[in-house]
């Protein structure tokens, strides 16, 4: 069973061997924290001024593969309630979190609640550990899936499963302004879509130089929605790191590698980080939207002058696998399926 890190860090007064990463991975250089990462307000989704968010969402997409939205329709009580839930959670004793934190790397049911610390799903070596515990499960349309999910806080399915539809709603409507962005055929992504929660918790940190929170990688899913409050999230512009300054009840959002498929190179999936710090935990509230099936180019964006840059695949049967093995390598998870010119 996962060691979780929130069980027995508070405690600690240096960074122990097991959680040092390597040299040339420790967030050294000084991080200019930027509030200029596009800010797009959804609010104006709907009105006359539609088809100007339509471009500056695929200006985002193309430019940074990261934006804030603001003005998205979330209740910031919800917002709240959520947050809040998941700190409770855990603080929670190490043993009602045992219940939920099962050897991951030997979990059969991808669906089921599971809490674990870093590296022991999605790194082959366990030469080190990231700093954080991760509580991940699936947030399915049908609700069939909330008997997995924790049942404490006594609030926790209730809350998170009101979380989770507004979420699923939010993520339509990028969906459905990044395909008329892209040319696609109306309701392009409206076929079935997997949701995830994935909430990374990040406790204090005595030495962050010494640490990460996450290693730089880019994300395997369409697209990632996350409510933040603490600074931390760091992405790779440009060949530099720079930090995302959270805004207070925005939403920030990023494209997955897939999106790269689907637009047939267009779009990017950015590289990102976590950095801890000595002060406070931090919690980032993650909604994975993630596709079903098969992935491949958008037939709309492939022709004569536009040849298919990648081939037809199952996203969980041929991505994942290499994904999860291959994860600290940014884009390198496409190169099986890149169609060569
Ligand atoms: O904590 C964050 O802000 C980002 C976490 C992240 O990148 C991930 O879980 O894939
Ligand atoms: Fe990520």
């Amino acid at each position: 069973m996962a060691d979780l890190l929130s069980n027995w860090s508070s405690t600690l007064e240096a960074v122990p061997p097991s959680h040092c990463i390597p040299v040339h991975e420790r967030p050294s250089d000084p991080v200019e924290i930027v509030d200029s990462i596009p800010v797009i307000d959804l609010g104006k989704a709907n009105g006359e001024e539609r088809s100007v968010v339509v471009k500056e969402l695929l200006k985002a997409f193309e430019e940074y593969g990261f934006f804030q939205i603001i003005n998205h329709g979330v209740p910031v009580d919800l917002m709240d309630e959520a947050m809040k839930v998941y700190k409770e959670f855990f603080s929670l004793p190490a043993e009602e979190k045992a219940e939920y934190a099962k050897d991951a790397a030997n979990d059969t049911n991808r669906g089921a609640a599971t809490l674990y610390s870093s590296s022991a799903k999605h790194y082959d070596s366990e030469e080190h550990r990231y700093w954080r515990d991760v509580l991940e499960h699936s947030c399915n349309l049908d609700g069939e899936d909330k008997k997995t999910w924790p049942s404490n806080p006594p609030r926790y399915r209730e809350v998170i499963g009101a979380y989770g539809d507004e979420l699923r709603r939010v993520s339509k409507v990028i969906l459905g302004l990044l395909s008329e962005g892209l040319g696609l055929e109306a309701g392009f992504f409206d076929k079935e879509l997997g949701q995830r929660m994935l909430v990374n918790h990040y406790p204090a940190c005595p030495d962050p130089s010494l640490t990460l929170g996450v290693g730089g990688h880019c994300d395997p899913n369409l697209i990632t929605i996350i409510q933040q409050e603490v600074y931390g999230l760091q992405i790779l512009k440009d060949d530099k790191w720079i930090g995302v300054q959270p805004i207070r009840n925005a939403f920030v959002v990023n494209s997955g590698l897939p999106i790269t498929v689907v637009s047939n190179g267009k779009l990017t999936s950015v590289a990102h980080r976590v950095v801890t710090n000595t002060t406070h935990s931090r919690t980032s509230i993650g909604t994975f939207i993630c596709p079903h099936d098969i992935v491949e180019p958008a037939k709309a964006l492939v022709g004569p002058e536009n040849p298919p840059q990648f081939k037809s695949f199952n996203w969980g049967i041929d991505f994942m696998p290499h994904y999860l093995s291959k994860k600290s390598v940014y884009h390198a998870s496409l190169e099986p399926f890149k169609i060569d010119a």
